[in-house]
């Protein structure tokens, strides 16, 4: 016997898996063929607000295309090489970027200069093919990244701050992880906001917000703080020299994206922290920041400002926004030159 909630989500699946679901959208992933791009397009093969999914790579697109279109969910598939870009954007209504370098042990935290280029170029294309898109940059550094895409709009007079997004999702879904590992409840109880941006002291995790992530202090509290602001190392040093995060970021990405297309179908009530244009702390310099935002119908409809805080949190959003204005004019003069 299903349980009464169990038979309700199953009915709500029955309904978006069947052909008839109405509310379904046209995604393309850039980098497909990646660490992140090929669990990232299997995850996004399997939501059901996907209806067609456009993977494009300067490698082997076509075949991991080929590989995820055999899935027994109803989204089309297509593949692009490299000389395709122009047709994987036809049409898409969102556009999500892994494509890039990751980081070797040892290497800057705020990521190699080859990515600002490749985001660049892609997003140059966005902008002349699909201007209208909803843009999602998981390629770091994504503090500079997302100033260069929205840079590269700004000057094809396409940008529309409402449609362009850093992923940072996965300290959201560290955080999440770390603290009801330490408080042993499911993650499902300790959803922990994170704002700022998405590197080192920048990543700011706001736990006295939670009944768990309260509760610690001293010690325990500093080491968990670090553990979320430098996860990304951890996994870069397991990987010992083979990359870094990709099935977590997968996960991360697939979840944020799904947020998204669940706002741009209608659903009221989406919020979770993404690093978008915003004024909360333009007086200090920085116009691009992370925080809670309503996700709707035009992509960001509500940036919620950080909220009540600690003194220890004051203390580590005071360090991050210098870091992050420097990250973020770093894209600004890269996109300038
Ligand atoms: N936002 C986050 O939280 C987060 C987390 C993990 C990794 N990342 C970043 O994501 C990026 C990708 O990481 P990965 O592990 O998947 O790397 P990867 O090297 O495994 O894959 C990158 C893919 O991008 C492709 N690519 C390179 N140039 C391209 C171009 N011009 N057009 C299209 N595709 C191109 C490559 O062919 C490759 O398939 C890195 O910048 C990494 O730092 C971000
Ligand atoms: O740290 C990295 O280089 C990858 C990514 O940004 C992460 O948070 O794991």
């Amino acid at each position: 016997m299903f349980s009464r909630q169990a038979a309700r989500v199953l009915a709500r699946n029955a309904r978006l898996f069947s052909s008839s679901a109405p509310r379904q959208t046209k995604v393309a992933v850039l980098g497909a063929s990646g660490g992140i791009g090929q669990p990232l397009s299997l995850l996004l093969k399997l939501d059901p607000l996907v209806s067609s999914l456009n993977l494009y790579d300067i490698r082997l697109a076509p075949g991991v295309a080929a590989d995820v279109s055999h899935i027994d969910t109803p989204g089309e598939v297509n593949g692009y090489p490299a000389d395709k870009l122009d047709d994987a954007l036809d049409g898409v209504k969102v556009v999500v970027i892994p494509a890039g370098v990751p980081r070797k042990p040892g290497s800057d935290p705020s990521g190699p200069q080859t990515n600002a280029s490749i985001v660049r170029d892609l997003a140059s294309a966005v902008a002349r093919v699909s201007p209208e898109a909803h843009v999602l940059v998981i390629s770091n550094p994504v503090n500079s990244t997302v100033p260069i895409v929205a840079s590269v709009f700004e000057k094809a007079g396409v940008f529309d701050p409402r449609r362009v997004f850093g992923v940072t999702t996965l300290d959201v879904v560290r955080a999440a992880r770390f603290v009801s590992g330490i408080a042993n409840v499911a993650p499902a109880q300790t959803p922990i906001t994170v704002v700022g941006g998405h590197s080192g002291v920048t990543i700011v995790p706001l736990l006295s917000q939670n009944r768990y992530g309260k509760s610690l202090a001293g010690e325990a509290y500093e080491k968990l703080v670090h553990r979320i602001q430098f996860g990304g190392d951890e996994v870069v040093k397991a990987k010992d020299g083979a990359g870094s995060a990709t099935l977590s970021m997968a996960y991360a990405g697939a979840k944020f994206a799904n947020a998204l297309l669940r706002g741009l179908n209608g659903e009221k009530g989406v919020v979770t922290p993404t690093f978008v244009k915003s004024d909360l702390y333009a007086d200090k310099g920085v116009d691009f920041f992370a925080s809670n935002v309503e996700l709707g119908k035009n992509g960001v409809e509500k940036i919620y400002p950080v909220g009540p805080i600690s003194p220890e949190e004051q203390k580590l959003l005071d360090a991050a926004l210098p870091e992050l204005k420097k990250n973020i004019e770093k894209g600004r003069a890269f996109a300038a030159q």
